[in-house]
């Protein structure tokens, strides 16, 4: 990958893809194209063919994808999987087509493992037992595009990647009080609970499932470094990319206290679902490869928290 290299990122206004865009942009990279979802919607095959043929992207990272939290996905199963599995399915095809794609990175998620995966969970236990019941339309999508990427490459002699990373949070997060993830849920409640005088604040669930959170300018960083250095045949079907901590959200729920300094109390609705009681990512593959995360999580939350009364607060 040159520094005029055709790059298409896919969703470049998400947590994900502006954290890829401002990666490149930093690195010197000046040919990037992007389109947002009412200018391409990528489910639509003859769009996405179309804009492949037109604009012959040369590498592409596929961080355009219908995305929520543990509520968002129980809610709305057929939204998961059909939106997923058709923009994937569409930009994985298009980018074999086009014969111009040296290099495709297929983002995925560590909801791909099995619910009682042994922990840290290795790449390898994918298929291994049965998913997390609240997000299983979407990991099923997300599994069918790792495996449409590695079908490809083993028929059509492509080089598309796939990563899987645990949960993310960072700038242009979704902070929606329903559909977003906990990090980002979480900061948004304890913010108003401070500005509004509130002394308590509702963290769903028991407080004490683990989950294991990557800083997005860490994934960003992480994803360049893969597109450039590693090809799809030096790993196996995909790579984790994670910071091998996780914490309880009752620990969650105490750095974000600190980090906004607030010192009301917190209750536990148990009412609302646990999901998956522990998800760490085994992350020896990707440190092999020469790898690893520089941010802590209270350095992370601190930079968040601050994008977020920037932006949104
Ligand atoms: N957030 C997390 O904790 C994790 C995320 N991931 C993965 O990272 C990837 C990116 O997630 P994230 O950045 O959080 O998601 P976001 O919801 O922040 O961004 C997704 C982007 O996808 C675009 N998009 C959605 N539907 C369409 C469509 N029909 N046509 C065109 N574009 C569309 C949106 O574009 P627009 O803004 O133009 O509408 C949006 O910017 C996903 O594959 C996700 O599975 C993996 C692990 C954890
Ligand atoms: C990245 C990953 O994200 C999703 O899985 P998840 O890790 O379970 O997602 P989550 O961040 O929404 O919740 C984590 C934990 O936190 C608890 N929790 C407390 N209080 C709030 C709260 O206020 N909001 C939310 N959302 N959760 C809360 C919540 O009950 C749960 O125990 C997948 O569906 C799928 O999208 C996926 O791949």
């Amino acid at each position: 990958m040159n520094k005029n290299s055709k790059i298409y990122v896919a969703g470049h206004r998400g947590l994900v893809g502006s954290a890829i865009i401002k990666s490149l942009e930093k690195e010197g990279f000046t040919n990037l194209i992007y389109r947002t979802s009412s200018e391409l919607d990528l489910r639509k095959q003859f769009e996405v063919e179309a804009f492949f043929n037109k604009e012959k992207p040369e590498y592409v990272f596929l961080a355009a994808a219908y995305v929520g939290g543990i509520q968002a996905n129980n809610n709305f199963p057929a939204k998961f999987i059909y939106n997923n599995l058709m923009i994937q399915t569409n930009i994985i095809e298009a980018a074999y087509r086009s014969g111009t794609v040296k290099k495709l990175m297929f983002l995925g998620s560590s909801c791909i493992y099995p619910k009682f995966a042994e922990q840290p969970i290795k790449e390898e236990y994918l298929l291994g037992g049965p998913l997390e019941p609240t997000n299983e339309p979407y990991a099923i999508a997300k599994i069918a595009g790792l495996k449409m990427c590695s079908s490809y490459n083993r028929e059509y002699g492509t080089n598309f990647i796939s990563v899987m990373p645990t949960n993310l949070y960072g700038p242009n997060d979704n902070f929606d009080l329903e559909n977003s993830h906990v990090l980002p849920a979480l900061i948004r409640k304890v913010h108003e609970a401070k500005k509004n005088n509130n002394n308590i604040v509702e963290i769903w669930g028991s407080g004490t499932p683990r989950r294991e959170f990557l800083y997005v300018d860490d994934l960003a960083d992480a994803c360049l470094y893969l597109m450039k250095n590693v090809d799809a045949h030096q790993i196996g079907e995909c790579i984790n990319i994670g910071t091998g901590i996780d914490v309880t959200i009752r620990e969650l729920v105490e750095i974000i206290k600190e980090v906004i300094g607030y010192e009301g109390e917190t209750i536990y609705n148990t009412q609302k679902p646990d999901g998956t009681p522990r998800k760490l990512l085994n992350i020896s593959l990707i440190e092999k490869l020469g790898w690893r995360a520089s941010t802590s999580l209270k350095e992370g939350i601190k930079q968040t928290y601050s994008w977020y009364i920037q932006n949104e607060g």
